[in-house]
Parts: structure tokens; C-alpha cells; sequence
């Protein structure tokens, strides 16, 4: 934000939303207001039209009156320091004409035009008869405008578009219109897992790719993709810069929110809030964090699945069929980017399996996938800052030797302590045991639950559970499960011997 006059003042990056009104609030000014709220950009709205609208679709649509269109552009304009305006639902010739008008006096440093002329619901929100003002008035005004394959074709006047390459051609005739730059919206040419979308500045194309998320709650993607540009832009990135920041803002809600279940139709509405709820999750209700999900808790191992022929996800899936209680991804060797991919899809494994997925030393990339929390060791990043950037939510162990370690996982805001190398172990290089002696001085003195790790399996997991303290909750284990020819049947026979343990020492 800019220092404005006055001591202490910041200037807050602002959009103006002149746009119609979605009763659902899925689209339209109300997505306008959340995208930019959510981007931390002060979003104030013109209203255009009040549509009656939910997840069936457009129950009936009442344009405002073009004066009082003009009056509330011109209260807002005359006293608000609008950075950027955005439009959306147009509904009239006249109302198209009193923008321009306002626009040209009042000073602005961007205009975003959604054409809109079609909800997802395929109810018509604008009649044809707006094309020619648009394409001849607004559109020459615009810095960007951001058609979706049905509205590019009525711009172009009714000229097919089905593939990536009649993007191609779309955006640069539409750019001929006047905007300075185009973004041509593939979201409906096919079922591809790909999202592409093409962006034109007048001499340089850039294919923006997504993945296309599988939802029912995608109403409002197309207000959303815009005004997150215009919030964007009001920020002051470049134009590249917004477009690509707003796609993506628009691809992680639709991931946070594909399961949201709000009304009966065919077309729901996403969360722009996505981020504040995932933290408000953790305030809420419902406990975070269990310490008996250490009971049997499988830590993954990418050499031991190649030996055996395995994908990460057919690991993990067999271990939680065997019964572990919580999975940790200790993937050593791979890339950043094949490490979020394998973690997103174990993510899909765990989470309707009630089971917590937790990612070794990385916590972008836990942030990335949206796991559960992260294992960090004493020379991975301190807890305290892991904390604060997985936010309160989020679960985290540090590994621990003595009691001084596990007194400053504490302090730093830890959940739970593993505590080894118990026994000696060949998958990790030089880790120096503690023995069981060592793991009951920290269980002794811990805060937090702990669970024991190196060289446990079914032969030797009575000896650590007997230590009985109540602070040891469990046993995590990798190659007891892992480097087996059946993962489901070592897992199954190990939580026998842990489950025995547990109920020989209660009597
Ligand atoms: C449950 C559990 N406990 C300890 C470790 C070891 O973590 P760390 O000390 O960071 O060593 P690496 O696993 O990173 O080699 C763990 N991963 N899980
Ligand atoms: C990651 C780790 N941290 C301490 S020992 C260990 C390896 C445990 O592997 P295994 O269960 O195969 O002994
Ligand atoms: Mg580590």
C-alpha cells in the first residue's frame, strides 16, 4: 500500500466492481467483493442489475435504471481513488455508454472487462444488442479483456472456436478491437485434465496451462478470474504478472472448495476465503491433532518402492488397508515438483480414510499439498517457524533425542516428539541410537505424546511398547512395512503385536 499524505495513512489498492448482483453469491459482484477481499484488495460496487439466481440457475434478472447506474459510478469515482475498474454484467446499451462516459472522466490505472453475456447456467445475461457498443466503445478502453470461448465467438460474431489453436486466432482478432491485452478462457473445450487458457498482449502469446479441477463448484470462475486481475493490477504487478497470480488464485479455490456442498443444482459456488478457513479449521471444534494416530505410524521410503516395483500411492494405500494410523511421506530423492504431485494424490488416499498424512522435513511442499503438518528433525526447520507458517492448524513433530530436544519441541509449538533411533536401523545413514533406555528418559520427561522409531517391527515392538509410559503412543516404522512383499500383511501382523502389547501391559 502507498504512504498517502498525512502521518500513519496507506492508500489501499481499490476496485471498482461495476457489475449485476447474484442473489447466490456465487457470482458477480458478490465474487467480486470476496476475490478481492481475499487478495487483500479494497473492492467497492457499482450494481448494474440484481439477478435472482442459485445453484439451479437465473430465476429472473431486473436491470438498474442507467441514472442511478451513473449516480452510484459517479459517487463512488468522484470520492474513492479507484485504482481499477472491473466489469462484469452489463445489461444495457445505455448503461454500457454511461460507463464509458465516467471512465473518460474520471481517471483510472486499469480497466478489466469481463464480456459477460452468458451465466454458466446458460441463462442470457446480456441481449446480443450490447455487442456492438461493446465491441465498438468499452473494448478500445480496455487493458485486458477476458472472454471464455462463448463470448470470444460472439465478439467475433459467432465464428466457431473448438480448439487451442482458434484461441489463438480469437485472441488476436479480438485484440484488433482495441483492448491492449486478451485472454481467450478454455475452460469449456474439453475434458482435458489440462486447463488452458491463452493470453495475447498484441505481440506476444502465452499459453497459461492449469489443472482442471473435477467439481460441480465452479459458479463464478469467470468474475472470479477477473476481478482477481484487477485486484492484481491495483496491487501493481504487470499484466502477466496479474493474469497468471489470478489463475492460480482461481485453480487452489476450486481445489479447497471441489467437495463444499451449497444447493441442490447442477453448478455450486466455490470459497474465495479458502485460506483464513483452512487456519479457522484448526480454531474450530474439531480436534486436530490425535495422539493415538501415532499407534502405528508408517514413514514411506521411495528406494524400498522401486525395489519392489510400487508407486508412492499403492504404498500408501496398502499400509493404511493394513491399518496404519498415520503416513508420513520421507521422500528423500525427489524433485520438488514430483514430490507435490505424489503428495497430492496421497493426500486424496488418506484424507477419506480418516488418516493423517504428514510430509518429512518440507513444509512448502506440505503447504503445497495440502497435507495434514510435517516431521522436521533437529536439523530441519525449528518448529516455532514451521508453526508459523503452517499456522495453528497443522500438525508437527520434531525428532528428538534427550529431554532438552523435546522441551524445545514443546516451547516451539510441536504436537509430538519421535524419539529414536531406537534400535540400529539401515535406513538412515548414521543415526545414532538411543536404545530403550534412551527413549524412556525422553518419554519420562516429555510434554508431548511420543511415538518411537528405528529398526522397530513386529519382532522387537512388545520390548517399546512395554516401556509404558503414557506418553509413548505408538511406533513409526519403514522398512517393517515397507520393504516387504506384502505391505497389508506386515502391517496387519505388527499391529497385531503392538495391539497385544498395549492391552498385556493395561492388565
Ligand atoms: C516419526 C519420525 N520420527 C523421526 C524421524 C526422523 O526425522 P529427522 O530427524 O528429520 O530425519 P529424516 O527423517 O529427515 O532423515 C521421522 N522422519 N519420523
Ligand atoms: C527416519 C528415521 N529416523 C530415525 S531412525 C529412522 C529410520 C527408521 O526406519 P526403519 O523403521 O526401517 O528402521
Ligand atoms: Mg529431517
Amino acid at each position: 500500500m502507498e504512504q498517502v499524505e498525512g502521518a500513519g495513512k496507506r492508500k489501499a489498492p481499490h476496485v471498482l466492481t461495476v457489475a449485476g448482483s447474484d442473489s447466490g453469491a456465487g457470482a458477480g459482484i458478490q465474487a467480486d467483493l470476496k476475490a478481492c477481499g481475499a487478495l487483500g484488495v479494497y473492492c467497492s460496487s457499482v450494481i448494474t442489475a440484481v439477478t435472482a439466481q442459485n445453484t439451479l440457475g437465473v430465476q429472473g434478472v431486473h436491470p438498474v435504471p442507467v441514472d442511478f447506474v451513473e449516480d452510484q459510478l459517479r459517487s463512488v469515482l468522484s470520492d474513492m481513488e479507484v485504482d481499477v475498474v472491473k466489469t462484469g454484467m452489463l445489461p444495457s446499451v445505455d448503461i454500457i455508454k454511461a460507463l464509458c462516459d465516467k471512465i473518460k472522466e474520471f481517471h483510472v490505472k486499469a480497466l478489466v472487462v469481463d464480456p459477460v453475456m452468458v451465466s454458466t447456467s446458460g441463462d442470457v445475461l446480456a441481449a446480443p444488442a450490447i455487442l456492438d457498443v461493446l465491441r465498438e466503445e468499452l473494448l478500445p478502453m480496455a487493458d485486458i479483456v477476458t472472454p471464455n470461448l462463448i463470448e470470444a465467438s460472439a465478439l467475433l460474431g459467432g465464428q466457431s472456436l473448438e480448439t487451442v489453436a482458434d484461441m489463438y486466432t480469437a485472441a488476436r482478432s479480438i485484440h484488433k478491437l482495441g483492448p491492449r491485452n486478451v485472454i481467450v478462457k478454455g475452460g469449456h473445450l474439453s475434458d482435458s485434465s489440462d486447463a488452458v487458457d491463452v493470453f495475447f498482449d498484441g505481440e506476444q502469446f502465452l499459453e497459461l496451462h492449469g489443472q482442471r479441477v473435477k467439481t460441480r463448484n465452479t459458479h463464478g470462475t469467470g468474475c472470479t478470474l477477473a476481478s482477481s486481475i484487477a485486484a492484481e493490477l491495483a496491487k501493481g504487478s504487470s499484466m502477466p504478472q496479474a493474469v497468471k497470480a489470478a489463475k492460480n488464485f482461481v485453480e487452489n479455490a476450486l481445489r479447497y472448495s471441489k467437495d463444499i456442498a451449497i444447493g441442490a443444482g447442477p453448478q455450486g459456488p466455490f470459497d474465495h476465503f479458502f485460506k483464513l478457513n483452512d487456519h479457522m479449521d484448526n480454531t474450530s471444534e474439531k480436534r486436530r491433532f490425535d495422539p493415538n494416530d501415532l499407534f502405528l505410524y508408517a514413514v514411506t521410503d521411495s528406494r524400498m518402492n522401486k525395489k519392489w516395483g510400487r508407486s508412492i500411492t499403492e504404498a500408501v494405500k496398502s499400509v493404511i488397508e493394513g491399518g496404519a494410523t498415520m503416513v508420513q511421506l520421507r521422500e528423500k530423492e525427489a524433485e520438488t515438483r514430483e514430490f507435490v504431485e505424489a503428495a497430492r494424490a496421497c493426500v486424496e488416499i488418506c484424507r477419506p480414510r480418516g488418516v493423517p498424512l504428514l510430509i518429512n522435513d518440507r513444509v512448502d511442499v506440505a503447504l503445497a499439498c495440502g497435507a495434514d503438518g510435517v516431521h522436521v528433525g533437529q536439523s530441519d526447520m525449528p518448529a516455532h517457524l514451521a508453526r508459523s507458517l503452517l499456522g495453528p492448524a497443522k500438525i508437527i513433530g520434531v525428532s528428538c533425542k534427550t529431554p532438552a530436544q523435546a522441551a524445545a519441541a514443546f516451547a516451539g509449538g510441536a504436537d509430538y516428539v519421535g524419539c529414536g533411533g531406537v534400535f540400529p536401523t539401515n535406513t538412515k545413514a548414521n543415526n545414532v541410537t538411543v536404545g530403550l533406555d534412551g527413549l524412556r528418559t525422553v518419554c519420562m520427561a516429555s510434554e508431548l505424546p511420543v511415538v518411537a522409531i528405528g529398526g522397530i517391527g513386529a519382532g522387537n515392538a512388545s520390548s517399546v511398547m512395554e516401556i509404558a509410559t503414557p506418553t509413548l503412543k505408538g511406533v513409526a516404522v519403514v522398512s517393517a512395512v515397507f520393504d516387504q512383499e506384502s505391505i497389508v500383511a506386515e502391517t496387519r501382523k505388527l499391529k497385531a503385536v503392538l495391539t497385544s502389547a498395549v492391552v498385556n501391559s493395561a492388565v
